[in-house]
Formats: C-alpha cells, sequence, structure tokens
C-alpha cells in the first residue's frame, strides 16, 4: 500500500471519528449557536511531531447538522494542508498551540455551555476554579483520596493568537483543560476517547457547582 493511500484512509478514520464526537455532544447541546470545535491528530506512518496533520472542524457550520464538508485537514501551523474552499475553525491556532505544547496531545475539544461559561465569570478574579474531593477527578488519572485540581481561566482576547498564547502560558500537567472568561473550556487528551472523558468530568464539576450554588442561596 502506498503512503499516500495510507495518509488518506487515516484522514478518512480522523473524520469519522470526529463526525461521531460531533454528533454526541450537539446532541447535548455543547454546540450552540454554530460555536465549538473539535480536532484530531492524524496518525500517519510518518513520526516527526513536527509534519504531524490535524483534522479540524470547518468554520461557522451547525454543527448539529452532518454534512459531507464538516472538517477539513491542516497542517500545525493551522494552514489547509491542500487547497479548500473550506475555512478552518477560527479558533484552529489554539488547537494547533495545544498540540505543540502539550506532550501526546492527541485530541482537543472545545464547547460552550452555559455553566462553564458561568463558572469562568465566576472565579477569573482568582484565575482558576478548585475542585476538591469529587470521585470525578479519577477521570483526569488522578488517584489520590482527596484530591483537588484548578482549572485555569484566562480572558477572552478577540486575537487568537493572544488567546493560544495565553492559554500556554496557564498550562497544568495535570488539568487537562483551560477555560475562556465567558467563551468556554478547551479541553485535550492522549485520545479521543480520553479527551472526551476530560470534558464529561469537567462539564459534571462546573454543572455541580452551579446547582450547588443556587441551590445554597434558597
Ligand atoms: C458563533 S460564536 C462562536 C465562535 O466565535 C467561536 O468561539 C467558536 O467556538 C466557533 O468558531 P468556529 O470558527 O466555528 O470554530
Ligand atoms: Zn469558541
Amino acid at each position: 500500500m502506498s503512503s499516500n493511500t495510507i495518509e488518506l484512509e487515516a484522514i478518512q478514520q480522523a473524520f469519522e471519528t470526529l463526525r461521531r464526537v460531533k454528533e454526541t455532544f450537539a446532541a447535548r447541546g455543547w454546540f450552540p449557536a454554530t460555536s465549538g470545535n473539535l480536532s484530531l491528530r492524524i496518525k500517519t506512518d510518518h513520526q516527526d511531531r513536527n509534519r504531524s496533520l490535524i483534522a479540524v472542524t470547518v468554520s461557522g457550520k451547525d454543527k448539529s447538522v452532518h454534512t459531507p464538508t464538516d472538517f477539513l485537514v491542516v497542517d500545525l501551523e493551522g494552514k489547509p494542508a491542500a487547497a479548500s474552499q473550506l475555512k478552518p475553525s477560527a479558533e484552529t491556532l489554539i488547537h494547533t498551540a495545544l498540540y505543540q505544547k502539550v506532550s501526546k496531545c492527541a485530541a482537543v475539544f472545545h464547547v460552550h455551555t452555559v455553566s462553564n461559561s458561568l463558572v469562568s465569570e465566576l472565579y477569573k478574579h482568582r484565575g482558576g476554579v478548585t475542585f476538591k474531593g469529587h470521585e470525578l477527578i479519577k477521570a483526569f488519572d488522578i488517584w489520590e483520596e482527596g484530591a483537588s485540581i484548578t482549572v485555569p481561566i484566562v480572558e477572552n482576547y478577540a486575537c487568537i493568537p493572544t488567546l493560544a498564547a495565553e492559554i500556554c502560558k496557564v498550562l497544568d500537567s495535570r488539568v487537562p483543560g483551560v477555560l475562556i472568561r465567558n467563551h468556554g473550556i478547551y479541553v485535550w487528551g492522549e485520545s479521543e476517547f480520553a479527551a472526551k472523558r476530560h470534558l464529561e468530568a469537567f462539564e459534571f464539576l462546573f454543572d455541580y457547582h452551579v446547582k450547588l450554588l443556587i441551590l445554597s442561596k434558597n
């Protein structure tokens, strides 16, 4: 089999995986008003990380609808790997920055939810939000009893290279996610499975926290 055929198959596989993730998250209402974006590192036969290709969602589409043009391939600079009319996510440079900065990063997911936005607004002044003693912290592969994690929060800069740089400044190797104030969350993992598990755990913690705050006010 030629390396072109292998690469083509890897691209198709990545698109299919992203399609399944997109469908699952859309069913949960995690892509309101065309927001959110997803990417996956494409497994190719070459080992050079700097030559990696990334499958990413096309910008501005209704992510609850399945079409033949929902994804495209970009390089680590965020440039389309082949001539295309399709526009990669406006936030592609955040994805590419994470693939370059986080070791073994293989998938990056971004969603806007009411709970992640509320938590980001409530705790931005502290630079992060801390969760302690939750069973679901184990989803981040942290197993000590009573463990705590702090999810960093950055300002929502309109300039994407600035936003990407700010995210890279606050990375914590134990915590695979960063909140952006009144915007959403970026989450990653060593596989699509791990990134999805991480995102579900973060969203559980945010929902729990917001509901606890409401209940404690009554
Ligand atoms: C329509 S609001 C959301 C966008 O501004 C952006 O934050 C977002 O998440 C989606 O952008 P996209 O270019 O579709 O990947
Ligand atoms: Zn966004």
